[in-house]
């Protein structure tokens, strides 16, 4: 537990030499928000019909790999909500935090309150941020499971998770129609949900340390709420700095849907740096298949057709996610990304 950066770190002077990045892993020059990335509004109006909302989210799922929501349908009291939450749960006594901890990451199974990368103990440096993770669906397998403090949590989160499972699937099926696949084509590789809860505390020297370091999430698709500056998007050789837009989604394209669109949408590598005087905390829900059955993911067949070859091949979701969990584990500088294996 006095492994949690947000149990030693208040008041720290500078930083600890095991969370000094080397040099190619630091975040570099300060990089300001960026306003090209798209934030697209999902009411519709007198001006904008629904098609062209799915154009416009086409469109930026081709050039970013990620767009921010507004008017997204998960209500802004509820989004407060969980940042009060979340303040309230990294700001628990110790004691109350104990039972969930644990020094891996345990991404697979069910819930643990862990610290910097996938296991603590066989990393050379470490990043600032501690991290609650757990799933989501169905919620009443996974709510016994959660935390017990706050003692609303349960209800909350959970109201929280079916929410945001709703716009999840209406913005999945706006990038079916977008693609030019049928409403509802995702349904079979989106069933699980889960929720990450990022918390990196201020930082003394954020141009040493990393809060995440540079990835590309292995599932579907991923939605997230932050409440400070701090997401960075990785674009044509640059960094690009996601405007933290209050009561906002920002949707990230993952490597599930970058392959059955087989090319068409492309997924967003990124990383989150720190500050030195706020809190930062990110609420993230993940979609992807269910890693626990053997479901085969490949290129929508629709888009495949004599000018348009099949880019990936077919394969297990689940034999996906180990070979994802290896790539993360090697050395850099890596040669190879996670998708190199599956491209034909
Ligand atoms: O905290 C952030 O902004 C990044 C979080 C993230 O990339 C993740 O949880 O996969
Ligand atoms: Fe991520």
């Amino acid at each position: 537990m006095a492994l949690l950066v947000s149990s030693w770190s208040n008041g720290v002077q500078s930083v600890p030499k095991d969370y000094v990045m080397p040099p190619e892993k630091r975040p570099g020059d300060f990089v300001s928000v960026c306003n090209e990335i798209p934030v697209i509004d999902l009411q519709e109006n007198a001006n904008i019909d629904r098609w062209d909302i799915i154009q416009q989210i086409h469109k930026a799922c081709q050039e970013f790999g990620v767009f921010q929501v507004i008017n997204h349908g998960v209500s802004e009291k509820m989004m407060e909500d969980m940042r009060v939450l979340y303040h309230e749960f990294f700001n628990m006594p110790i004691d109350d935090k104990l039972g969930l901890f644990s020094e891996t990451s345990n991404v697979a199974s069910g819930c643990s309150l862990f610290t910097s990368g996938l296991d603590y103990h066989k990393e050379d440096v470490h990043y600032w941020r501690d991290t609650l993770r757990h799933p989501c669906h169905p919620l009443e397998e996974c709510t016994p499971s959660w935390p017990e403090k706050p003692a609303r949590y349960r209800e909350e989160v959970g109201k929280y998770a079916v929410e945001v499972r709703k716009m999840g699937f209406k913005i999945l099926d706006m990038i079916a129609e977008g693609l030019g696949l049928n409403k509802g084509y995702f349904n079979g590789v989106s069933e699980e949900q889960a929720m990450a809860i990022n918390h990196y505390p201020p930082c003394p020297d954020p141009s040493v340390a990393m809060g995440f370091g540079d990835h590309t999430d292995p599932n579907l698709i991923t939605f997230l709420q932050q409440d400070q500056y701090g997401l960075q998007m990785h674009k044509d050789g640059k960094w690009l700095g996601v405007d933290p837009i209050p009561n906002a989604f920002v949707v990230t394209i993952c490597y599930q849907l970058e392959i059955i669109s087989n090319g068409k949408l492309k997924s967003a590598e990124h990383r989150g740096v720190t500050n030195s005087t706020e809190p930062r905390t990110s609420i993230v829900t993940f979609f992807g298949p269910n890693h626990t059955l053997p479901i085969v993911v490949e290129p929508a067949k629709e888009l495949v057709s004599s000018t348009n070859p099949q880019v990936f091949k077919a394969y297990q979701y689940n034999n996906f996610i180990t070979n994802y969990l290896a790539y993360l584990n090697k050395p850099l500088p890596r040669s190879e990304t996670p998708l190199d294996p599956y491209r034909l």
